[in-house]
């Protein structure tokens, strides 16, 4: 892919999900990773109005080469990419269910999101909570190195969901199922849900693991 049709695609996935309400105002931040270097939303931007030409470039080492500035949460997407060396896109998004769900008191950090469809399993999987950390603040990293190399979904704690993916498509694809889910697992508190068991799982990781 070029990167001008990577800079088209990231204006396009960032229409849709502004249009669609996954994340709202000038919250939520996209990247991909270039053979050169890195193409990053602006900070402050709105995804659903990303200009190609304005979209931020930066080099390997994440010097900010041309475009206007970049988002804040460099170090949370540059934790995501040094942690997982399969990840070529990272998605941050402030959409209701998952953020809701990184707010719950009684959420579990290790597990947020139960094995309830075969979808989620194939396409987000286990999705852990960390600790509440400043919008921006390189304090983030740490624990998304520790989770990374296991968990392509993560929750930021009081703050929203960010996901990993072998491509931008993918790394989308797995932020909407994670929002779906966090909407049906939110749903269904109080409700008698059954789980997958745990032989359906595993024949789904083994068929359809993601990267
Ligand atoms: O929540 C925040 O402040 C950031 O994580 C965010 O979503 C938008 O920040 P920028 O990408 O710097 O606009
Ligand atoms: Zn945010």
């Amino acid at each position: 892919m070029s990167e001008q049709a990577v800079r088209d695609a990231l204006v396009k996935w960032g229409r849709s999900l502004f249009e669609r309400g996954l994340t709202a105002g000038s919250s939520g931040n996209i990247s991909v990773k270039l053979d050169d270097g890195f193409l990053v939303t602006p900070t402050n931007s709105c995804l659903g109005f990303l200009e190609a030409s304005r979209i931020s470039k930066l080099a390997p080492d994440g010097k900010h080469v041309s475009g206007a500035a970049p988002t804040k949460e460099l170090p949370l997407h540059f934790a995501f990419y040094e942690a997982r060396p399969q990840a070529k896109a990272v998605v941050h998004l402030h959409s209701t269910y998952a953020t809701l769900l990184s707010c719950l008191a009684d959420a579990d950090p290790n597990d947020a999101i139960p094995p309830i469809t075969p979808y989620v399993v194939m396409r987000v999987g286990r999705v852990p909570i960390v600790p509440y950390t400043k919008p921006g603040s390189p304090e983030v990293a740490p624990y998304i190195r520790d989770k990374a190399p296991e968990h392509a979904a993560i929750l930021l704690g009081n703050h929203g969901p960010v996901v990993a993916g072998p491509s931008l498509e993918a790394a989308v694809f797995a932020a909407e199922e994670l929002e779906e889910t966090a909407k049906l697992v939110i749903l269904a508190r109080g409700l008698n849900v059954r789980h997958l068991p745990a032989e359906a799982i595993a024949d789904l990781n083994a068929s359809f693991k993601l990267k």
